[in-house]
């Protein structure tokens, strides 16, 4: 039976050791080449435990989303970054295309009948969850282009919406856009 070679003081087995070269009386010294091999061959493969090789590279946006992406390329001056600019910049009357006297968007009710009524490039409202917005000074600076965002205008838009990007926070980026409540 094989007995595992015992460090002479503490009687614990010794570390593997291995040959170098071929001279059998030659000291057996400890190899570097003895640690256990990692498998590089893929660091992308999640492996149970292996967390973060399954994180480099980041997936792209295509990935996460799981899908083709469809976004579009603005005109110069219309980045998300310009859009922010632009609301912080501009009152929010202006953004919302009304009086600056016009009450409070969250007491303005508006029925389906006058959300039908702005539904073109230049007076264009849609509806997202309830609340109104007048996405007149949006549209240019939608990610997924004019006629995408154009198909929601004069009418709810909640389901388009959410069929392309939950993930939006529509409530934040309109929020110096909206005009009132949808009502029945
Ligand atoms: C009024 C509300 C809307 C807002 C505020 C909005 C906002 C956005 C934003 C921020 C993005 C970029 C998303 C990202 O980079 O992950 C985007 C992309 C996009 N949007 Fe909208 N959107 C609106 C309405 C719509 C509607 C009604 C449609 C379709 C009929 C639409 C279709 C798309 C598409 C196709 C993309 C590209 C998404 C991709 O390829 O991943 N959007 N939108």
């Amino acid at each position: 039976m094989f007995t595992a070679p015992r460090n002479n003081i503490t009687g614990r087995p010794t570390k593997p050791t291995i040959k170098i070269g071929n001279d059998e009386d030659e000291d057996s010294v400890e190899s570097p080449f003895t640690k256990p091999q990692t498998n590089h061959t893929n660091a992308n493969t999640l492996r149970p435990g292996n967390t973060s090789s399954a994180l480099f590279p980041a997936p792209n946006s295509a990935q996460r989303v799981g899908r083709q992406r469809h976004k579009v390329v603005l005109q110069p001056g219309h980045s998300p970054l310009d859009w922010a600019e632009l609301n912080s910049k501009t009152a929010s009357h202006v953004l919302r295309g009304v009086d600056p006297s016009t009450p409070p968007p969250q007491i303005v009710r508006i029925t389906k009948d006058e959300l039908k009524k702005h539904k073109i490039r230049n007076d264009c409202w849609t509806s997202i969850n309830g609340k109104v917005f007048n996405i007149t000074p949006y549209v240019d600076f939608h990610p997924g282009g004019v006629d995408e965002i154009m198909k929601c205008a004069g009418r709810d838009g909640t389901a388009l919406f959410y069929k392309y990007h939950s993930w939006v926070n529509v409530d934040r980026m309109l929020s110096n856009c909206m005009v009132g409540i949808l009502v029945a």
